[in-house]
């Protein structure tokens, strides 16, 4: 077999390039739940290498821009895109700039962007702004390459993530996703498909979105059965990777979610921060807020029965823990002072539990 990551599926990835950067993306591991009852699978996109499924994307794409001798990449990004961006433009020796919104950015983005060495451009406003001034500019100026998931040299990296599946699972009844920008579930969606084309399965999953109630366009769309979302001024959610109102790419999503037989769901940011720590406590696994936002879903699709406990379900772990630790330390958690020398007395008597 052809390795092992994004590459290897390189006969499904359209285009010619003359020269792959890589940094070893994809190959993710896909982990069967323990302690959370159900049938119930996690593709942790979180050990990528700058620590989100972006990077699926980027390889193509900055192989894309590279092949096509652009020395200069732009994103617009909440943060995961900025970071991947940035790594992958590092590697390929070409400059990026990254446009985010300023102060909503998770700060371990925040600090790989700076680390890999990106021009970051901070707007005043929501990610819409910053998206809406790359495609702007990307219109006025074409010595630049946008990396935005409206280039679909993104999308044919991440439908790279049905492939793993089916490769290690087979079909699973559902896969439910974080949605934002809208590129991805259906990057998944199209994965799928391509396999059905070619004949290697003869079904595709129910594709299940899921949105923050704060930014919500297009699970609030298909859960009032419009066609077209009503795109949300200042979205607003703790999931800041998600915290987007008007998606690129919700037409896309929208075409998968209904033609997979799927749906989307809505949770708050109180149920995305119990499943982050849920997920983190249960099952030893630390997402980010957004990633989390997959296990939220899966609760209340379980819940509303949507979703049956017994139906193989892939919840797709958007991005790692450590991309957003101020979300981390809003989880509960003993901290105790202590005087090393009373230190086996303190342990035992949290043991026993009678400690005061
Ligand atoms: C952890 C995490 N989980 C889910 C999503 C939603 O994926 P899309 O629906 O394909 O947008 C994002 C998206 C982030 C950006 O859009 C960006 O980085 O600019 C993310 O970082």
């Amino acid at each position: 077999l052809r390795g092992k990551g994004v590459w290897r599926y390189k006969e499904l990835i359209p285009g010619s390039y003359k020269s792959i950067v890589s940094i070893n993306e994809g190959n993710t591991p896909l982990i069967k739940s323990s302690n959370i009852n159900g049938n119930l699978y996690f593709k942790f996109e979180g050990l990528n290498p700058t620590g989100s499924f972006k990077d699926r994307g980027m390889t193509v794409a900055v192989s894309s821009a590279v092949s096509l001798d652009y020395k200069t990449v732009i994103a617009a990004s909440t943060g995961n895109t900025a970071a991947s961006a940035s790594a992958y433009a590092a590697r390929a020796g070409i400059k990026s700039f990254i446009v985010l919104p300023k102060g909503k950015v998770a700060l371990g983005k925040l600090a790989q962007s700076i680390l890999y060495g990106s021009v970051i451009l901070e707007v005043d406003g929501s990610f819409d702004v910053a998206m809406d001034a790359v495609m702007k500019l990307y219109k006025d100026l074409k010595i630049v390459y946008p990396l935005n998931s409206f280039n679909p040299w993104r999308l044919e990296g991440q439908k790279t993530i049905a492939f793993e599946i089916i490769e290690e699972l087979g079909v699973p009844d559902n896969v439910i996703v974080p949605v934002g920008n809208a590129g991805n579930i259906y990057a998944i969606w199209k994965g799928f498909n391509e396999l059905v084309k070619v004949g290697v399965i003869d079904r595709i999953p129910r594709m299940i979105g899921v949105q923050a109630e704060g930014a919500s366009p297009i699970a609030s769309a298909i859960i009032k059965g419009k066609d077209t979302p009503d795109f949300i001024e200042n979205p607003d959610t703790i999931a800041t990777a998600i915290r987007i109102g008007k998606p690129v790419n919700w037409q896309k999503a929208v075409r998968a979610i209904k033609e997979s037989g799927g749906t989307a769901i809505i949770v708050s940011d109180s149920e995305i921060l119990d499943a982050q720590k849920t997920l983190a406590r249960k099952e030893g696994i630390g997402a980010e807020p957004a990633s989390a936002t997959a296990l939220a879903g899966y609760f209340k699709a379980i819940n509303d029965k949507i979703v049956d406990k017994d139906e193989k379900t892939v919840l797709i772990l958007t991005g790692h823990s450590l991309k957003d630790p101020d979300s981390m330390t809003k989880a509960d958690a003993k901290r105790i002072l202590v005087n090393p020398l009373h230190i086996e007395k303190i342990i035992l008597g949290e043991i026993n539990g009678s400690n005061s």
